[in-house]
């Protein structure tokens, strides 16, 4: 399997692939925020198809073992959650690479329109993927970076750029989202859920939706809103695959990888089972093979 695994990722856009050092530390202090939904099962559309599988990497020595992570891996269709091993799951990631991975690489992109509500997207059945997360937080240039494009969706330090639902037809066969960010404009502390009207009406009615991929800035700690965001898709049943940004900066001297595991732990308490989750940067390409991979997979399974 990691020869397969390997040969997968070879057959992407040439990037530097690894950075182990980013990985989640288990002695991050836990978080100081609690969540009191009760848990719920990983968000699916169409039943369980995926599975979570917790695991510890295969045989720790003596010294390695304070280190070692418990991980809660996420099992895609057709792998048996007994038979992972760490070597088929993505680096930066918990995400086990399954049958169904392939043909990521991206070709061509267009943009195909700009909608202000849900009904005003492409009907043409195509599977989607959809950008959300607070504003400001990398979504249009997470875009770019999968695209290998600068300026295909616009970017800005100012919150707020994106204002409508903005579609990228990617091959000619699926479409990537770019969402305008939630949380601008609120007062700090401020942990009410304020999506637009037409965002909502997206994510309920988008038959074509294959998974949201939430984006979290790692380089700031946990966010409330953030935790209600996951709440509310996965009260909802909607798919999700946290992608941590920002994993190349550090900010008041916590790193990306303590700020990822904060976030984890209280994701661990509200989910029976784990979503997906990959750590990524716009700037030095961290993550970007392996989410492409990873949304291949999603994507063909989707498809069939
Ligand atoms: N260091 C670093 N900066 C990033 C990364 N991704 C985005 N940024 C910066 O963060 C700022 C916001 O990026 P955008 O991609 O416009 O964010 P957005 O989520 O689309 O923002 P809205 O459209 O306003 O919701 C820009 O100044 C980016 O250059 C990253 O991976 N690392
Ligand atoms: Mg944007």
């Amino acid at each position: 399997m990691a020869i397969i695994l390997r040969n997968r990722l070879l057959t992407l856009y040439s990037t530097s692939l690894l950075q182990p050092s980013l990985r989640p530390s288990p002695n991050a202090p836990p978080s100081s925020l609690s969540v009191k939904t009760p848990p719920f099962s990983p968000p699916t559309r169409h039943g369980p198809r995926f599975h979570a599988s917790a695991s510890r990497a295969a045989s720790p020595t003596a010294s390695d073992s304070a280190r070692v992570v418990r991980k809660v891996f996420f099992v895609p269709p057709g792998v048996d959650p007994a038979e992972v091993s760490e070597d088929m799951v993505l680096p930066g990631s918990n995400i086990v690479v399954g049958p169904y991975a392939g043909h990521a690489q991206i070709k061509e992109v267009e943009f195909v329109k700009s909608s202000g509500r849900a009904k005003d997207c492409p009907k043409d059945g195509r599977p989607e993927f959809a950008i959300l997360g607070r504003s400001n937080v990398g979504k249009s240039s997470l875009i770019n970076a999968l695209v290998r494009k600068k300026e295909v969706a616009l970017t800005s330090k100012k919150p707020g750029k994106t204002q409508l639902i903005n579609h990228f037809l990617v091959n000619k066969s699926w479409y990537i989202v770019d969402l305008p960010g939630y949380g601008f404009a609120k007062a700090p502390g401020s942990v009410r859920m304020d999506w637009s009207a037409f965002t909502k009406g997206y994510f309920l009615n988008r038959d074509t939706l294959v998974a949201v991929l939430l984006l979290i800035d790692a380089s700031v700690p946990l966010q409330k809103i953030d935790l209600d965001c996951a709440n509310w898709l996965g009260r909802n049943n909607i798919p999700l695959t946290f992608v941590f940004t920002k994993c190349d900066k550090m900010k008041g001297g916590k790193r990306p990888d303590e700020n990822i595991r904060s976030f984890q732990e209280v994701i661990r308490e509200n989910y029976r089972e784990h979503p997906a989750w990959i750590m990524t940067s716009s700037v030095t390409g961290l993550g970007r093979d392996e989410l492409l991979l990873h949304m291949s997979q999603l994507r063909n399974y989707w498809d069939q």
